[in-house]
């Protein structure tokens, strides 16, 4: 997998999310599945947009009980999609019983990516919300250290924390980065962000952009803005 733009179609409805990549007329967008569309479209929007020739990340960020991940990434295997997550914050243990259970019985499997620190935490809401009161970004390394033991594929992080990633995990480990905002756009409840353009500079394996494409007035202008930012 190479580089790329993820679109977040964060929509209520299959209908209102298929009438959203209507738009790319024949663009095949790299698509984020959330818990927003997930929910109220249910499993057969994950088919639909398949079906279109999209990629799929679906981001459900399961955090339970090791067998109970398990059980779900057993679930989610037969979705065929290309990339799965967690939060990492469920363990070592977790992650690895994820693992195997989204493990087909013929060893194939979607990549598996754990997420660090939400990219609308800061330092702020870490020390008083959550009582860790470390660096934001020493937390995200350890988090990411503890999925790469785990065996898992590389992690969701801010491109803030792109280029460190690699450092300590190696240059294959993923990093697919949300808290992506163009100079001129409004952040909303994202912390820790950075344009596409600084995203390309610092390593981002793949970027994350909701908003900034699917409430522009010309989402598709939007899209392509991103990737000639990001891919060039
Ligand atoms: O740390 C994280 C993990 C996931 N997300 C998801 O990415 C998109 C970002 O959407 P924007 O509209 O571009 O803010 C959204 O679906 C989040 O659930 C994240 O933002 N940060």
């Amino acid at each position: 997998m190479g580089k790329d733009v993820i679109v977040a179609c964060d929509f209520p409805n299959a209908e209102q999310t298929l009438a959203f990549l209507d738009k790319f007329q024949g663009r095949k967008p790299f698509v984020k599945i959330g818990m927003e569309l997930f929910y109220g479209a249910g499993p057969d929007i994950v088919r639909q947009i398949k079906a279109r020739g999209h990629k799929i990340f679906l981001d459900l960020k399961l955090h339970d009980i090791p067998n109970t991940v398990k059980k779900a990434m057993m679930v989610l295997r037969d979705l065929d999609v290309d990339i799965c997550n967690l939060h990492a914050a469920g363990t070592i243990r977790m992650m690895e019983a994820a693992l195997e259970g989204l493990t087909r019985p013929d060893g194939s499997r979607p990549l598996l990516i754990a997420v660090t620190q939400l990219t609308s935490t800061d330092q702020e809401s870490l020390e008083k919300d959550l009582l860790i009161e470390r660096p934001i970004d020493e937390v995200v390394m350890h988090y990411a250290l503890n999925a790469r033991k785990a065996g898992l594929d590389g992690v969701v992080c801010s491109p803030l924390e792109a280029g460190k990633v690699h450092d300590v995990c190696g240059a294959d480990f993923l990093t697919v980065t949300p808290g992506v905002r163009f100079a001129d756009g409004d952040v909303g409840d994202q912390k820790r962000v950075m344009t596409p353009a600084e995203a390309k500079k610092v390593g981002s394996d793949y970027i994350v952009v909701g908003r900034p494409i699917t409430a522009a007035e010309d989402p598709v202008a939007a899209y392509e803005r991103c990737v000639s930012e990001f891919i060039g």
